[in-house]
């Protein structure tokens, strides 16, 4: 009689990975847009400055313009779509497909960030945008609900980095942490925009224990992880992938940490990585190159996301395959980073704790033991919830 042990840094498939609970921390609002979503809110707004109205051609369109291997070109692409989400429907639509989507694809914990003082040309209050995105959430919480998935989404409220509107951001945020606004962001440009631009908003939301990641060590390097941490008090570092320049990996394979990747590390700091919208923006050359890996070895707070999807063509699920093709991740690796996500949420502990010990691990450990199972496996993978 032939025996077959539990396999072993086994390949997941992309069944399996669409199947798996994932979490995301850095993923934009108004970079996630459905191409046939732009080009439909373009036309019943009157937007006439679209690059094009084929919804194939323009999501290309916007996956190779972000392709610029520059941070300020990367993000010239979004004022097309901000262009189209400034009135209160086109706000509660996109994030209603937002929660949709992700749910699809098998997230089940998101923080889905966006600067409500971008969506104002229309006449909407800051409260308003705010309320509406609110709405779109709940609403797409309930449809992915009824369709059998089930994801929730926390909304962080972005202010710009270069604008001056970040203490009135924080006081929003504030305002609205009870009722869907889990914390706050800054975003935009880095370079030449230090975090320390805007103290004010961040001594505001550390007096009223409120939550903040800043979005620091993407296109600069240490000195904005510096600042976002030792200066502004950050929680999490959006990105912070340059903190490898603090790390050297000598010719016989030992590894020493500086002062500040140390830091990062014995404190846990998450660190939101972005693996494809960093080759775009050439923070990374290939997947295979990208600091994950080493983050990863090294045990790091290292969370994957997507940041734009739109602009990345990217996925939650796309993301994970990068990295399974590139360093070899068993579903033990992808658990990890899973968890890890959950750890960092801005969610209260008990319910963090819940989700990684109610979902996250009984969803991979399900994943891990289908080849116990093997020759009762259905053939179709229709739902990646059945079964
Ligand atoms: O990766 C990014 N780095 C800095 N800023 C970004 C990134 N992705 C999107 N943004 C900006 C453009 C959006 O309009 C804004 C709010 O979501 O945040
Ligand atoms: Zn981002």
């Amino acid at each position: 009689m032939t025996s077959q042990t539990a396999p072993t840094g086994n390949t997941p498939s992309s069944d399996q990975i669409l199947r798996a609970p994932k979490v995301l921390l850095h993923d934009h609002l108004d970079g996630g847009l459905r191409p046939a979503t732009v080009v439909e809110l373009a036309r019943a707004n009157g937007y006439s400055a679209l690059p094009d109205t084929d919804p194939d051609k323009l999501g290309l369109w916007f996956r190779e313009a972000a392709d610029s291997g520059s941070l300020e070109r990367y993000l010239e692409t979004f004022s097309h779509t901000v262009g189209v989400m400034q009135s209160r429907d086109a706000l509660v639509r996109v994030a209603r497909e937002c929660a949709e989507d992700l749910a699809a694809d098998g997230v089940v914990y998101a923080e889905v960030r966006y600067a409500p003082e971008q969506h104002l040309e229309g006449g909407l209050s800051l409260e308003e945008v705010v309320e509406a995105v609110n709405e779109g959430f709940r609403e797409g919480e309930r449809a992915a609900l009824a369709d059998g998935r089930r994801v929730r989404i926390g909304a962080l409220l972005t202010a710009m980095r270069h604008a001056a509107r970040s203490l009135e951001i924080a006081e929003l945020a504030e305002r609205h942490r009870d009722s869907g606004v889990v914390g706050f962001d800054i975003a935009g440009a880095e370079a030449g925009y230090p975090p320390t631009r805007h103290l004010d908003a961040f001594e505001f939301l550390k007096r009223a224990n409120n939550h903040f990641t800043i979005h620091a060590g993407e296109a600069f390097g240490l000195p904005s992880i510096w600042q976002a941490l030792q200066w502004c008090g950050a929680d999490r570092l959006g990105h912070g992938v340059r903190i490898i320049d603090d790390i050297t990996v000598h010719e016989d394979g030992t590894v020493e940490l500086g002062r500040l990747a140390s830091y990062v590390r014995d404190k846990r700091v998450p660190l939101e990585l972005c693996p494809s919208s960093n080759l775009q923006t050439g923070a990374a050359a290939s997947y295979a190159e990208h600091p994950i890996g080493l983050l990863r070895r090294l045990h790091f707070r290292a969370t994957v996301n997507t940041d734009n999807r739109l602009m990345s063509h990217t996925s939650m699920s796309r993301e994970f395959e990068h990295l399974v093709d590139a360093f070899g991740y068993t579903l033990d690796d992808l658990q990890w980073f899973t968890v890890n996500g959950m750890k960092s949420a801005f969610i209260p502990f008990d319910e963090r704790l819940a989700m990684i010990n109610d979902v996250i691990k009984p969803g991979y450990a399900a994943l891990k033991s289908e080849w116990l199972f093997k020759q009762a496996a259905p053939t179709s993978g229709s739902s990646p919830f059945g079964g």
